[in-house]
């Protein structure tokens, strides 16, 4: 059976840091999934269509990472055929031995459900878009307002909203570093691996 390590939580949290440590340190495989809503966002046209023939070059794009990209996904990401396009790809990759690791808004809630480890990874809204502010050469209070308004879209959508799973332990990266998380997050799985 392969091991899944699920990780949530709101934009620029730290998920993606954590995700990428904990594959490294187990040699999980890793995917990003908002990068899959980042690519069906950024093909324009007809988002469901966009979604459904989404392909490894789409993943490609150098513009990805942009604020813009990220608006674009949570907007399309609030459309239940293009969240149902997407889960196919999502579980067969969660189902490669010996293990991976998804990081995403419905990871531990609908993805992989029974996920042996769930964490939400938080972080003050200040800590998050100063972060971010600094990674992309952006103005941290633009950024505040941006990350603030995409976390609203992803928590009042009806399908897949962004929540902890009840059995999710959260992890607060506001105050840490990024090997006090990852050594964190190592705890939390060696626990569950008894
Ligand atoms: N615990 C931490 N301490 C300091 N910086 C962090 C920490 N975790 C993440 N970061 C930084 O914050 C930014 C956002 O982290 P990232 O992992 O990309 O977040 P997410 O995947 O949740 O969007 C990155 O620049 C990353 O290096
Ligand atoms: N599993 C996922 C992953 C991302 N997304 C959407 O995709 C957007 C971009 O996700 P991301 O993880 O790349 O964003 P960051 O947290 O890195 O800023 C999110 O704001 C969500 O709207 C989602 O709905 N479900």
């Amino acid at each position: 059976m392969p091991f899944i390590i699920a990780i949530d939580g709101p934009a620029a949290s730290g998920k993606g840091t954590i995700a990428r440590a904990l594959a490294a340190h187990y040699g999980f495989h890793h995917l990003d999934t908002g990068l899959l809503y980042r690519a069906t966002g950024a093909k324009g046209g007809d988002p469901i269509e966009a979604a459904r023939s989404l392909a490894p070059d789409d993943l490609q794009r150098d513009d990805l990472r942009s604020a813009e990209a990220g608006q674009a996904a949570s907007r399309i990401a609030a459309i239940p055929e293009v969240r149902s396009a997407l889960v196919e790809f999502q579980r067969r990759f969660a189902a490669q031995e010996p293990g991976s690791v998804l990081d995403g808004r419905d990871i531990g809630t609908v993805i992989c459900p029974d996920a042996p480890v769930k964490l939400f990874v938080i972080a003050s809204n200040e800590v998050r878009a100063r972060r971010r502010a600094e990674e992309l050469g952006a103005d941290p209070a633009e950024m505040l307002d941006q990350l603030q308004e995409r976390d609203r879209r992803d928590r009042e959508r009806d399908t897949a909203p962004l929540r902890p799973a009840d059995d999710a332990t959260v992890i607060d990266t506001s105050h840490i570093s990024v090997e006090e998380a990852v050594a964190a997050a190592i705890a939390i799985v060696e626990r569950a691996r008894g």
